[in-house]
């Protein structure tokens, strides 16, 4: 029997530019852990729907949710995307211009704590983030989003489940308990309205207030 998220992958019509992005991750012989095809859907929808203008994305890998983040974004729209490995950013790069998205991009390579206080220090502002690089890193990750947002601004937060390692009492390795921490701040911080998504690996989604 199929899975429900299975079910509803299937009943839609193959996505080229999505599907060449998963080629060229595979043949660079990289581990594909871009977002679900279901929540790089939503991604595209939520950009959309809000009116987002800018994007910050946090783990770039091979451009897979770029490309679902761009394809929300209207024309004039712009993302700036935090990825620790050059070779990443490279291959993400080169899949976003390959997808009609060269434009809209700007990478910034080194550990994205780094990256982040410069974003704070230039006083910029997003109206998306996306948050799906080192697991540990999390709980920051949504403080210094809470602190770029532009008012009203959405956070979507990748992997909550950590295929199922999060629900296991004995699994409490740094990046479990990272997430468990990042979840607890997702469902009680009285900055965020916000609700979190359990299919496939989990999704968590907050608009700050
Ligand atoms: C799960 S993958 C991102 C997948 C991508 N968002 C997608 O769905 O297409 C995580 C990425 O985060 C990057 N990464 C890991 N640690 C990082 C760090 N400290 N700072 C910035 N990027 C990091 C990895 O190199 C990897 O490309
Ligand atoms: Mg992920």
């Amino acid at each position: 029997m199929l899975t429900p998220e299975q079910y509803s992958d299937d009943l839609y019509e193959k996505d080229e530019v999505l599907e060449a992005v998963t080629r060229s991750i595979q043949d660079h012989g990289i581990n594909d852990v871009s977002i679900a095809p279901g929540y790089g859907r939503l991604l595209t929808l939520l950009v959309r729907s809000s009116g987002a203008h800018s994007v910050l994305e946090i783990g770039a890998l091979g451009g897979y949710s770029g490309v679902c983040l761009a394809k929300g974004l209207k024309d004039d729209g712009k993302i700036v995307s935090l990825e620790i490995s050059e070779d990443n950013a490279k291959l993400a790069k080169s899949n976003m211009e390959n997808a009609g998205y060269g434009g809209m991009v700007q990478y910034m390579i080194g550990p994205a704590l780094d990256s982040l206080e410069v974003l704070k220090s230039e006083g910029a502002t997003f109206d998306f983030f996306f948050i799906d690089a080192d697991k540990e890193n999390y709980p920051n990750y949504l403080e210094y989003a809470i602190s770029l947002a532009a008012p009203g601004a959405l956070i979507a937060g990748d992997n909550f489940l950590l295929r199922g390692r999060t629900l296991n009492t004995d699994k409490n390795g740094p990046s479990v308990q990272a997430i468990r921490k990042f979840n607890e701040m997702i469902a009680r911080d009285e900055r965020l309205i916000s609700t979190m998504l359990p299919a496939y690996d989990g999704l968590a989604l907050a608009m700050v207030k």
